[in-house]
């Protein structure tokens, strides 16, 4: 069954990538598409390719005026909620690729989205090697109690920690045991030394010129460490297909599922 579609940032890093990949798949229609700046172009010149003879809305009310059976959220981590909620009010599924929202924020979108009975996926990162570094980590958690996460990213970066490094963090929060180290609050010193405390799991950001995006978990156990990490390259080209499995998947639950791994099985 075809799956019609809106893409909202349709001329962003990945929303570009997205435009070709909808377009190509035989199972899926771009229905809509929202950037702001490029609003009433066709889209697919606003995204590099051959026209596609859909024109890019310049705002969400105009995106949700046409039906679409999912919403793609690939904006800014300052839009992405209101996104998301107004997507549900609308009856849409979503699947939210955008970072920086916080424990709290999901809680209150799983909410609403089991009011309107539909269904969001939310992956850190969609990238299918990147969901194997989070299954192997939280496999690793069961079995080593001592787990910290470093979080590396350009220098642009808007948002701390990245989305991979807080769902990470967060989900090793729900498995790990207590960690053997001197609590944070006991320490002697600038306490902002031991990062940023994400759940039960501490996470250390570094902001550089030179990376794109990495994440390491260190676990450490006596006499010996355990590090799993993954770095992605400088294309957006492996966050498409996570994406297209959550968009076709998305319509098969009611609620929030976070996490690219748990499509994996
Ligand atoms: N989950 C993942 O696997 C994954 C992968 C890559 C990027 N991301 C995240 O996705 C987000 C977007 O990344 P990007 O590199 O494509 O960004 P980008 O800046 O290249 O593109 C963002 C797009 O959204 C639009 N936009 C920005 N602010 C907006 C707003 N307030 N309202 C409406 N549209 C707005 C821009 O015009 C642009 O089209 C970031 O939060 C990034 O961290 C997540
Ligand atoms: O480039 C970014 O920004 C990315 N953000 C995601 C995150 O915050 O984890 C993942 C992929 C790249």
């Amino acid at each position: 069954m075809n799956i019609s579609v809106t893409l909202l940032g349709a001329t962003g890093w990945v929303g570009k990538e997205l435009v070709a990949a909808i377009t190509a798949a035989p199972d899926l229609t771009l229905a809509a598409a929202m950037a702001r700046q490029a609003a009433g172009q066709d889209v697919g010149l606003a995204t590099g390719g051959a026209a596609l003879g859909l024109t890019v809305a310049g705002s969400l009310e105009e995106a949700l005026a046409i039906p679409s059976d999912v919403v793609i959220d690939y904006t800014a981590p300052t839009a992405v909620k209101g996104h998301a909620l107004a997507a549900i009010a609308a009856g849409r599924a979503v699947v939210v690729g955008t970072s920086g929202l916080t424990g709290e924020d999901y809680t209150e979108i799983d909410e609403a989205a089991r009011k309107a009975g539909v269904g969001v996926i939310a992956a850190g990162n969609y990238s299918i090697t990147a969901a194997l570094m989070q299954r192997f980590a939280l496999l690793a958690a069961r079995h080593v109690a001592d787990v910290e996460v470093i979080d590396y990213a350009s220098a642009k970066k808007p948002d701390v920690p990245s989305g991979t490094a807080r769902e990470l963090a967060e989900r090793l929060s729900q498995v790990r045991m207590e960690a053997t180290s001197r609590p944070v609050g006991e320490l002697i010193g600038p306490q902002e030394s031991r990062g940023a405390t994400v759940g039960r799991t501490q996470v250390h950001s570094v902001r550089l010129p030179g990376f794109v995006l990495s994440c390491e978990v260190l676990f450490g156990a006596p006499d010996e460490r355990l590090s799993i990490r993954h770095d992605a390259g400088s294309s957006a080209a492996p966050y498409v297909a996570g994406t297209l499995l959550a968009v076709r998947r998305v319509r098969e639950q009611i609620g929030l599922r976070r996490g690219l791994d748990t499509l994996l099985d």
